[in-house]
């Protein structure tokens, strides 16, 4: 079976040895994905000027997803592509907002998907990480 490894150039660097995909044969792993931006800075999060922080949950669940199109992008394949969606959610009051974003983008034919409540993400800001599964058959050259 054939599988590789990417860090892509231009998303947020993984904040670990670990690459952003992986592909395993026919099959596509994505790392955690949370709203991180490439400069480190996260959608979703404003800091007014008494230092009051504001998380949207709506808003980082958007860049989640936008930030897992990219990654897929990096390896021919698309959201349509996703078999699968796993959901850490730090506060479970955040679901419905969640859910509403999500359902702009997937519908019943979409990935399967599964969404639990965590005690932490890794960083303070995060409200919400995803990690996914797509399955995009390799082009035969046979
Ligand atoms: O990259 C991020 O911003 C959040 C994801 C991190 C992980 O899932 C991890 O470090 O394992």
């Amino acid at each position: 079976m054939t599988t590789e490894s990417k860090v892509i150039v231009g998303k947020a660097v993984p904040r670990g040895k670990f690459p952003h995909v992986k592909r395993a044969g026919d099959f596509i792993y994505i790392s955690g994905t949370s709203s991180r931006l490439p400069d480190n800075s996260f959608a979703g999060v404003e800091v007014d000027e008494f230092g009051a922080t504001n998380l949207n949950i709506k808003l980082q669940t958007r860049a989640v997803i936008e930030n897992i199109r990219d990654i897929l992008a990096s390896v021919g394949a698309e959201l349509t592509d996703l078999v699968e969606i796993s959901t850490f959610l730090v506060n479970m009051n955040d679901f419905a907002g969640y859910n509403q974003v999500y359902g702009e983008y997937f519908d019943f034919d979409g990935p399967t998907r599964t969404t639990v409540a965590v005690h932490q993400l890794p960083h303070p800001h995060l409200l919400i990480e995803c990690k996914a599964i797509a399955y995009k058959p390799m082009i035969s050259n046979s």
